[in-house]
């Protein structure tokens, strides 16, 4: 499903600004397999997020995508394998189109372009199925822009958008954090649930060690851009943060976070 193979990447090689932010890093997923991700800041989680979805190649290694090499491929020639959501509540969707529009643009996507942005009758009561199951009532907003909508709604948005067309993978980097404690709550439930009924290949980044405990079925730790620990489902349910925290601390120099201890 995703097979990453010793991948390396340095940024301003060779001069005083130099940064190492992948440093070999080797991660092989299963489909179905939900890994959550944690470290420090500047351990590398969003670089390996970027590396995987193209946004930056790699300068070495190699990353499979259900068997092929897509190293050399540009960001928008492996959308049609990837979901990705961000952080920012802005940036997955389109402020200025309507609920339905920004769906049927995640239907298309990785398809040719030029098929418009037109509805038929089914497509538009699987939205509104897909709307009510998010139970924001929604599904009776259809033609309002998503501009309208708060970071929470539009998160639970990406997130519908993301998972619509079933990706290979779905990258998560920290779609929760920029909400406040009740909508995070609610769009990680949403996560859960999305990912689960749909069996998505899932790469979550987060800063809440709660929330990589409870959610997927493997947990990896990132520092100075690689995995220094894993925790397989079965060890995932016998941690816990405090536990984290302790592997944390037994990798020399590591910084705890603030954000990670907001649990
Ligand atoms: N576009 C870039 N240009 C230069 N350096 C970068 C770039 N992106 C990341 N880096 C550097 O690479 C390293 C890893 O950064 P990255 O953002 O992947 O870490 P992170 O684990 O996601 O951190 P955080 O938790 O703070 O978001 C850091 O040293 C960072 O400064």
């Amino acid at each position: 499903m995703l097979n990453i193979d010793r991948i390396e990447k340095t940024f301003f090689a060779g001069t005083v600004n130099e940064r190492r932010a992948l440093t070999g890093l080797s991660l092989r997923m299963q489909e179905g397999d939900f890994v959550t991700v944690i470290g420090s800041n500047g351990a590398g989680k969003s670089t390996l997020l970027n590396a995987i979805s193209g946004r930056y190649t790699v300068d070495r290694g190699s990353i499979e995508i259900d068997g092929t090499r897509v190293n050399r491929l540009r960001e928008f020639q492996r959308a049609k394998y990837i979901g990705r959501v961000f952080q920012d509540p802005m940036a997955g969707t389109a402020p200025s189109l309507t609920i339905e529009q920004n769906l049927a643009l995640a239907l298309r996507r990785g398809k040719p372009r030029g098929l418009g942005l037109a509805l038929t009758k089914p497509q538009r009561e699987r939205f509104r199925e897909e709307l009510k199951s998010l139970e924001l009532g929604l599904e009776n907003r259809l033609t309002a822009k998503v501009g309208l909508l708060s970071g929470g709604q539009r998160q639970a948005l990406s997130l519908l958008m993301a998972g619509f067309t079933h990706p290979s993978i779905l990258l998560l980097d920290e779609h929760t954090a920029a909400l406040d404690p009740q909508r995070a709550a609610l769009v990680t439930e949403l996560t859960d649930r999305i990912v689960s009924q749909g069996g998505l290949t899932t790469l979550m980044v987060t800063h809440n060690m709660e929330q990589a405990l409870r959610l997927g079925n493997r947990l990896i730790m990132m520092h100075e851009g690689n995995i220094v620990f894993e925790a397989s489902a079965e060890e995932k349910r016998k941690l816990t943060v405090a536990g984290l925290l302790e592997e944390f601390a037994k990798i020399k120099g590591a910084q705890l976070d603030d954000r990670a201890l907001l649990a």
